[in-house]
């Protein structure tokens, strides 16, 4: 009975057991587990937990020496009054148990640190020091002149630090121990670890940051705001070169911490611990800093690009040094197009030889001319080679996500073909009827189709003749192919790749190619396509000339925040031109409403509304200045809206790439712009996956209380039912997001909390088959339709 017991309480042990040892980590779906079967926010607790730890032991083992060198103090003292001599043969007192004086005292730390191989006693916990390459000297080190080192490091003092010059000439002992030991008092202060000051949190800051050389140079003159060097940091945060004997360099680090003091004398007393407030703070500036110095960096580098790329947005090639048809330069010509952009010099070559090409280039740098002026060449090459068809085929076809960019392109087509005539183009894009496609198809014969997959796969199942036409195709084009390419479109792609002839050139154009993208394009190109990139590996995804920003700020404050960098943006811009993204249709809809209400000249644009309203808003955005749209993903991709001043993204983007077409809107053609993304401060992840670009973290604006009460009564004012619809909306699309989706109980909470900033007490009730179907049914805080 008694091992029968056992062997059952073993079994129920063992899951526990096997699941901390990520054996039993589950497949696929349900939250992510972390090393030991930790969720994300256990593992994080977990690492923010051994960080307060080492904290603390540094912290102990600093108290340690303080003390340490107290003690010693008052010994020498006590010694010095036993016996007048004591304090001259206090040396020979280290090796017995006897009094020792504080220089002695230094002189065994210094022994102990400075010996090369010293620094394991210490690096166990403080793992910065290992991270950088430690040089062990072939020979033994020289010995160390303390004196020396105390002087150099007095004179260094006292330039800096002039106010504690007088105290510091009066305390010479004390000074030299801070200098050996690395972190003494400083002058006037209280022990280190009972302050509470700012400036001790600076310390800790130099000393936990495993910031180096310039960086941390630019760390302390840049955010401390003074050059703190009258004390030594735990870990030095420079490259430290000190004067050996002979005054040359020798290379070494200051490795200096009171945990040495090991068999010497220690008291172990506990420190009183920071508020953890503070600690996160500090763990945060800590963040806060490194993210800056990064941005800095990388807008600094940007910055040289810049310059670069300026002047070569145009080249020095004309279109007519091309074999491009003299009625199409003649096209250009009036549509002033002269010289070519950088992406149609190197495309065009690639494309009029007829060779498969992935071609990558920034957003609003002319891809649209780099592949119709192929597309016009490819129509014009068949025309020559077959006359008089009885059913007129389709040349070329120009696949676009959405049904705004197929219109556009289809519209930069016919400018293109001003003379030419007998060429036509033809949309065939969703929410339009069908049967009046089939009219235009049969009235107004063309070669070149501009097409939306949806429909254009319609007219391949449904459509007797329509395939047969499709079979004289030449030339396949994706427009913005890394989104083709995606889950969203895959199998329409492949369906219709299936529907054209193998025999022909494929053109795939993006200003994001990511490196999957890059693997299945081998669906639409051959193998032996070229790879056209104007970016490059060092080059930066962005426009040049667009500054981007990120505020982090509480969902909460977020539309608040809309309207006053908005307002802000109006003041200083006389020629505005505005678009916010939002994250879906309906909060789009939510954002509508309420800038209406607050008096801006707003339009709505989003896949909820009907496509003769959609095509009427997008020509009035393009004509218009002075307006802001507003606007869910349909405009991210390929829309040229000229001259749009100012892009702001609220909430976080779908991806990277999302990112980088929406803040393409602004900036083309080599312009100014602004942009800024808000996110709330769960959603700051995605800072790491764009941390390639040139985005600064800045801080949020001071909001004045008249004008958040005047965004307040506004959403108060708002249709229940579009709140409702908002709050679905923006449940569905984060649910979508891996990284917030997989924590069903996070994704709850988050959700009531984006309910209050829109002016909702209780989260409205799903219906029971959503709920299911998003994973969300039995979730605390999800309210489900009776
Ligand atoms: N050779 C040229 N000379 C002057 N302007 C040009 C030239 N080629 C294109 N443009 C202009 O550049 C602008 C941007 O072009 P286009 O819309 O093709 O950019 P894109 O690279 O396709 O951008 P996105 O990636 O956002 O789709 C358009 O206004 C277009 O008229």
């Amino acid at each position: 009975m008694a091992s029968s017991s056992l062997l059952r309480e073993r079994s129920k042990a063992l899951p526990k057991l096997l699941s901390r040892l990520s054996l039993l980590r589950p497949m696929g779906g349900g939250p992510r587990t972390f090393p030991g079967g930790l969720n994300k926010w256990q593992y994080k607790r977990m690492h923010e937990k051994m960080a307060r730890q080492k904290e603390r032991r540094l912290l102990q083992q600093e108290k340690q020496l303080y003390q340490a060198r107290l003690r010693s103090e008052i010994r020498a003292k006590l010694a010095g009054k036993a016996s007048s001599d004591a304090a001259d043969s206090s040396s020979s007192s280290i090796g017995g148990y006897g009094p020792m004086s504080s220089k002695d005292h230094i002189k065994a730390l210094a022994d102990r640190f400075m010996k090369p191989g010293a620094e394991d006693l210490w690096n166990e916990d403080d793992g910065p020091i290992r991270s950088a390459p430690r040089k062990r000297p072939t020979d033994p080190a020289p010995p160390i002149d303390l004196r020396k080192l105390a002087t150099d490091r007095r004179n260094l003092m006292e330039d800096r630090v002039g106010e504690s010059r007088s105290y510091l000439a009066s305390f010479d002992q004390r000074r030299q121990y801070s200098v050996a030991a690395g972190r003494g008092l400083r002058p006037g202060s209280k022990p280190r670890w009972r302050q509470n000051s700012s400036s001790e949190e600076d310390s800790d800051l130099e000393s936990g940051c495993n910031l180096e050389g310039d960086t941390a140079k630019m760390y302390r003159e840049t955010k401390l705001g003074v050059k703190k060097d009258s004390r030594f940091p735990r870990f030095s945060i420079r490259s430290e070169e000190e004067l050996d004997e002979g005054g040359g360099k020798i290379a070494r680090k200051k490795m200096m911490s009171g945990a040495a003091l090991g068999n010497y004398d220690v008291k172990a007393e506990r420190r009183v611990p920071r508020p953890v407030e503070e600690r996160s703070n500090f763990a945060k500036e800590i963040e806060e800093i490194r993210s800056e110095l990064r941005n800095r960096d990388l807008y600094r580098n940007d910055a040289r690009h810049q310059r670069a790329q300026e002047e070569t947005l145009l080249t020095k090639r004309r279109f007519d040094e091309f074999s491009i048809s003299p009625l199409t330069i003649k096209a250009l010509a009036d549509a002033r197009y002269v010289q070519m952009t950088v992406v149609q010099e190197a495309a065009l070559p690639v494309c009029l030889e007829g060779k498969d090409a992935l071609v990558k280039a920034k957003t609003g740098t002319g891809k649209s001319v780099a592949f119709l002026l192929p597309a016009i060449e490819a129509v014009l090459q068949t025309m020559r080679n077959t006359l008089n068809q009885r059913v007129l085929p389709i040349n070329v076809l120009i696949l676009c996500p959405t049904r705004e960019l197929a219109i556009q392109i289809a519209a930069e087509t016919n400018v293109l073909l001003k003379y030419h005539d007998g060429i036509g183009v033809q949309t065939l894009i969703g929410g339009t009827r069908f049967k009046l496609d089939q009219k235009r198809l049969d009235s107004n014969p063309c070669q070149i189709i501009v097409a939306t997959p949806g429909r254009l796969l319609d007219h391949i199942e449904n459509k007797s003749g329509f395939s047969a036409r499709l079979m004289g195709l030449k030339l396949l084009i994706l427009d913005e192919a890394d989104h083709l390419l995606d889950l969203g479109f895959r199998k329409d792609i492949e369906k219709i790749v299936d529907s054209v002839p193998r025999q022909r050139q494929s053109l795939l154009f993006s200003a994001t190619i990511p490196k999957e993208v890059r693997r299945i394009s081998q669906l639409v190109l051959k193998r032996d396509h070229v790879f056209v990139d104007t970016v490059g590996l060092a080059g930066v995804d962005t426009p040049i000339k667009v500054l981007q920003s990120c505020l982090v700020v509480p969902h909460e404050l977020h539309f608040h925040l809309v309207y006053h960098l908005l307002k802000e943006h109006i003041m200083q811009e006389p020629d505005y031109k505005a678009i916010v993204f939002c994250t879906t249709a309906m909060v789009t809809a939510f954002m509508y409403v309420l800038l209406r209400d607050l008096k801006m000249n707003v339009r709505e644009m989003h896949s909820r509304k009907p496509q003769l309203y959609r095509s009427r808003i997008s020509e009035e955005f393009r004509e218009s200045k002075n307006i802001i749209l507003v606007t869910s993903d349909v405009s991210a991709r390929g829309m040229n809206y000229p001259d749009v001043t100012l892009v702001i993204q609220v909430g976080i983007p779908s991806d990277r790439e999302q990112y980088i077409h929406r803040l393409g809107r602004t900036g083309r053609e080599g312009k100014d712009g602004k942009g800024f993304l808000l996110l709330a401060p769960w959603e700051e992840y995605f800072m790491d996956d764009v941390n390639d670009l040139p985005i600064e973290k800045s801080q949020p604006p001071e909001l004045d209380s008249d004008m958040k009460q005047k965004v307040e009564d506004s959403i108060e004012k708002i249709d229940p039912s579009i709140k409702e619809a908002a709050y679905h909306a923006w449940l569905g699309y984060y649910n979508s997001i891996h990284e917030i989706g997989r924590d069903k109980t996070m994704l709850a909470d988050l959700a009531n909390r984006f309910c209050h900033s829109i002016g909702i007490d209780k989260p409205p009730a799903l219906f029971r088959k959503t709920a299911l179907k998003m994973g969300l049914k039995g979730i605390a805080g999800i309210r489900i339709r009776k």
